[in-house]
């Protein structure tokens, strides 16, 4: 967003793994800004999941730097493709578990897991293990993990796969609410129409490098 203050510089970034002759991801440079949603699309491999974890601090670039703000630092979210929920365990439980590792004071794990289970339309299925949930559910409590910290920035790996519609919905209108409250956010997303919605701007990578996008302003 114009003027808001950048919470995540990439510059030249560069990620090369074992066995590739190419690099997965870059050069590649651009900003994130508070109140922003970056979208980011292309095709299997181009990696997107790359960039990601690289924003998120998962994975280390071999080249280039990774800037985030002072403000941001221990508030970024990361909402991994993959899910990882304790099936054994409720939702709220799952909720707790993270909100511990966190290392947030009970009575905030108390009011935000409440908040998490009442905005996605959990809440009456708070006390039931998640071996009971279906498939968008799970979507939306793996989600409600990621947010037990209130995130500054928020890194969603194709959130929405595999949902329902009244889930994406539900995951949807969450990324418009953290938006919202200046959550800076970058979303990957194959599903027509999501980027669309929700996205100032939108990446495309290609073999790792950014090609432009018809009528989309470039990312810095
Ligand atoms: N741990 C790894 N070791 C070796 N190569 C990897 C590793 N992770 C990813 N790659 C390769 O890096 C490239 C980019 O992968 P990445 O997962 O970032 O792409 P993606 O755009 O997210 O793909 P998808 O849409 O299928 O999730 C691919 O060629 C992939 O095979």
């Amino acid at each position: 967003m114009a003027g808001n203050p950048v919470l995540c510089t990439l510059r030249q970034v560069e990620k090369r793994y074992p066995g590739l002759t190419v690099p997965a991801l870059g050069p590649l440079s651009l900003t994130l800004a508070q109140g922003e949603v970056l979208g980011i699309k292309g095709s299997n491999g181009a990696g997107k999941s790359t960039l990601l974890a690289i924003l998120a601090g998962v994975l280390r670039p071999d080249a280039g730097q990774y800037v985030l703000a002072p403000q941001a630092v221990g508030k970024v979210a990361y909402v991994p493709q993959e899910l990882s929920l304790y099936h054994t365990l409720t939702g709220l439980e799952n909720l707790r578990f993270w909100g511990l590792a966190c290392g947030l004071p009970p009575r905030a794990i108390s009011t935000r897991s409440r908040w998490l289970l009442e905005r996605l339309d959990l809440s009456e299925k708070g006390r039931q293990p998640v071996s009971s949930y279906s498939g968008g559910m799970r979507r939306r409590l793996h989600l409600a993990t990621a947010l037990m910290i209130t995130p500054r920035v928020l890194l969603l790996d194709e959130p929405t796969v595999g949902a329902d519609a009244r889930s994406v919905e539900l995951i949807l209108s969450m990324v418009e609410h953290l938006r919202d409250m200046g959550c800076a956010i970058a979303l990957i997303s194959h599903q027509p129409g999501e980027l669309e919605r929700v996205c100032d701007r939108v990446l495309t990578l290609q073999a790792g490098r950014p090609i432009p996008e018809e009528g989309t302003p470039c990312p810095d």
